[in-house]
Order: C-alpha cells, then sequence, then structure tokens
C-alpha cells in the first residue's frame, strides 16, 4: 500500500462501539446541515459486517487525491484482484483533522472511522440483494477494517466526479442545449425535434462537442429515481440525497453514493426512522414533516428526490431555497424555512423543466 498511509504490521481489532451512532455531531458546523431539538428514539438494525469485502494492504496501491467530504478524504487506487486489476476510489479517514494534539486528532479519526463503518453496514445490506445492488447506485468492492492504519473502503470509481460540479461546469461553459421550444401561441412547448429533422442525426456530433440536453437532464432524473427506488426497496432511507452525491461515469451512468447519513427501516419501525437527537441533517432537502418531527419514510425521500430534480434543472447554480438567506430578525434559518414551507410556498420551476414534469 502506498507510504501515505504509513507502514502498519499490526492487526489492532478497533475497540469502537460498532453501534453507536457515528455521525452524530459530526456535521455540526457544516453549512446546510442542522440540528433539531425535537425529542427523539433511535432504531438501528443493521446486519453485521461480513469478512467478504475485506482485502489485504498490499493489494491496494493508491495512486491520487481526488475529492474531500466532511469526515473523509477520497483517492483514486488501483485494487489487485486474482484475475484483474481494477481503478477504484478509496475513502479514508482525513489526514488533515484540525485537531489541536494528538490525542484529539485520534478522537476524530475514530469518530470517523466510525461513520466509514456505518457506511460499510448500508453498502453491504445494499449488496445483499440477489442482484447484488443496483447500476444506480454506488458498489463498494473492498475495505480494510481490521488494520487501524490502512482503515478505508473502496468502491467505484466514477471518472467524471460528482454531479454538482459537472452540472456547474456544463452550464457555465455554455455546454447546455435546451431542446424545448415555446410556439408562437407562448403556451404551446414542443420538442426541438419536432421542428428539426436532423435533431436526432445530430445526437453523436453532441456528445462529442460535450453538450448535454433537456433529455440527458431527463435521463439523469431517471437513474436518480431507479437508484432511489432501489434503496426503498431494500427498506434503506438515504436521508443525505443531493446532487453532489451523485456520482457520474463517463457513459453518462449515475450513481447515488454517499451514504454517511443513511439509516435502514426495520420490519417493526411502522415505515418510518426517528433520528436521533443531536444529529445534522441536510435542512434544504429535508421534507416538511421530517423538519418538525425527525421522521424520516419513503414519503420523506421522495421529497428530496423532487429538491434533486430541481437541483438538475438549474444546474447546481444556486442552493435551495437562496433567496430565503437573508435571515430576518435574527431568527434562525431553519425556522424561516419551516415558516416558508408551512405557508405553502416552494421552490420555484426552473425554466428549463418540459412543462409535463
Ligand atoms: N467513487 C468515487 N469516484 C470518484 N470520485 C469520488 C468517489 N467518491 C467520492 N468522490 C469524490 O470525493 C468527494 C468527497 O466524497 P464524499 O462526498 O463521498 O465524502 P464524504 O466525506 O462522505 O462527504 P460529505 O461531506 O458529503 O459527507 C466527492 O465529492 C467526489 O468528488
Amino acid at each position: 500500500m502506498n507510504e501515505e498511509y504509513g507502514e502498519s504490521s499490526t492487526n489492532e481489532e478497533e475497540e469502537e462501539d460498532e453501534y453507536t451512532n457515528p455521525n452524530e455531531n459530526i456535521f455540526n458546523g457544516n453549512q446546510g446541515y442542522l440540528i433539531c431539538d425535537a425529542a427523539v428514539k433511535d432504531k438501528l438494525d443493521y446486519e453485521t459486517i461480513s469478512e467478504k469485502y475485506e482485502i489485504k494492504p498490499e493489494n491496494l496501491k493508491i495512486i491520487q487525491a481526488i475529492g474531500e467530504g466532511y469526515y473523509s478524504d477520497v483517492h483514486m487506487g488501483i485494487l489487485s484482484l486474482l484475475t484483474a486489476k481494477i481503478t477504484v476510489a478509496v475513502k479514508t479517514t482525513k489526514t488533515k483533522t484540525g485537531a489541536m494534539n494528538a490525542e484529539e486528532s485520534e478522537g476524530i479519526r475514530k469518530r470517523q472511522r466510525q461513520a466509514l463503518r456505518e457506511e460499510l453496514r448500508i453498502f453491504e445490506h445494499l449488496q445483499s440483494s440477489s442482484a447484488g445492488g443496483h447500476d444506480n447506485v454506488l458498489k463498494l468492492l473492498g475495505a480494510i477494517t481490521i488494520i487501524r492504519a490502512d482503515f478505508c473502503l473502496m468502491t467505484e470509481y466514477c471518472e467524471c466526479g460528482s454531479m454538482d460540479s459537472f452540472l456547474q461546469a456544463k452550464w457555465r461553459n455554455g455546454h447546455f442545449v435546451d431542446e424545448l421550444v415555446i410556439e408562437a401561441n407562448e403556451y404551446e412547448q414542443v420538442w426541438k425535434i419536432q421542428h428539426d429533422s436532423k435533431w436526432r442525426e445530430d445526437f453523436q456530433s453532441r456528445r462529442e462537442k460535450g453538450l448535454i440536453t433537456t433529455s440527458d437532464l431527463l435521463w439523469f432524473a431517471l437513474q436518480i429515481a431507479r437508484g432511489m427506488e432501489f434503496l426503498a426497496t431494500m427498506k434503506i432511507l438515504h436521508r443525505d440525497s443531493a446532487v453532489r452525491n451523485v456520482l457520474l461515469k463517463t457513459d453518462l451512468t449515475l450513481k447515488v453514493a454517499d451514504f454517511g447519513l443513511s439509516r435502514k427501516l426495520r420490519e417493526n419501525d411502522d415505515g418510518y426512522y426517528v433520528g436521533k437527537e443531536g444529529t445534522a441533517i441536510p435542512i434544504l432537502y429535508i421534507a416538511p414533516e421530517s423538519l418538525k418531527s425527525r421522521r424520516f419514510a419513503i414519503t420523506s425521500e421522495l421529497w428530496s428526490f423532487g429538491v434533486v430534480v430541481w437541483e438538475l434543472f438549474t444546474f447546481a447554480e444556486k442552493k435551495p431555497y437562496s433567496e430565503l438567506d437573508h435571515y430576518e430578525n435574527n431568527e434562525p434559518f431553519y425556522e424561516i424555512l419551516v415558516q416558508h414551507l408551512s405557508s405553502g410556498r416552494r421552490l420555484s420551476i426552473p425554466n428549463n423543466v418540459p412543462r409535463q414534469m
């Protein structure tokens, strides 16, 4: 394994409590995640981690850094399997913890490892299905969990990174082609292909120029819907759906990713999970009923999907509800948002959306 990870000859068993909720508090202070104070009860039901994914450190070579999240660093690496070498994304605890001393730093890393362990459990559950996962959900390919210094998760590598930067770049570089045409009567909206017989033929040349169209945005929305539908059938609540947490392959296949806040519904949960007190949640994406009660269900996932579609059609240029950003009377943003939604107001319909949607 790469020197960056340091040499470790000890097979230290993690002493960390596997059943604590690692993400509680770690998102504190992260913009857009907010702690609610409603009374809560916590229900979790995870399978134990199997050894199916454990790999030896010498089979992983780290190549370069590709990203950074709130609780992990992400690198691109090469995983050597019996018959092949594959490119993987490697999620590790953060190199820079911002801690004042070694003891504090180890405390932070311990929480980060716990967060990654939780994510691992979700991956394992999702991949326990007969299909072994879903094409639109990121797959776990390996993990090192028994050697603390090398602790990491390895997932499919998505060459184009996360969807928010991809969309922003397309918009800023003028690489979006609106396929909708407003007719002279100003009411009827038709597709370009209905006016231009060459539109279909030019598909390949648009691809080569790196252009994306309204149909592509719909295709992205459909893929995310399929991924989230799969999560729902596996009784997983993602709870952090946002375009920044969707990853993209070069063939424009999308992968729902980042299960750091995800929870599995138990059989006896009555269809909802009640968030633990102190957990920070991404309020801009959360359904009003979950904001108020901390109850999360498949229906609240559908709300988040709606916000994701809004982000797709606005090219992730702005955060949802950015017009509410100016705080009035020092009221907390959470309160402003709850009032806004309770009064029936919603995100505005973006310009490029087909009317049927
Ligand atoms: N499988 C992957 N393929 C390619 N790039 C990836 C992959 N996983 C993560 N990345 C890159 O690393 C960044 C951080 O990853 P990720 O969001 O999963 O980390 P995190 O610590 O869980 O972040 P968050 O703060 O959103 O919880 C992503 O925005 C993306 O650019």
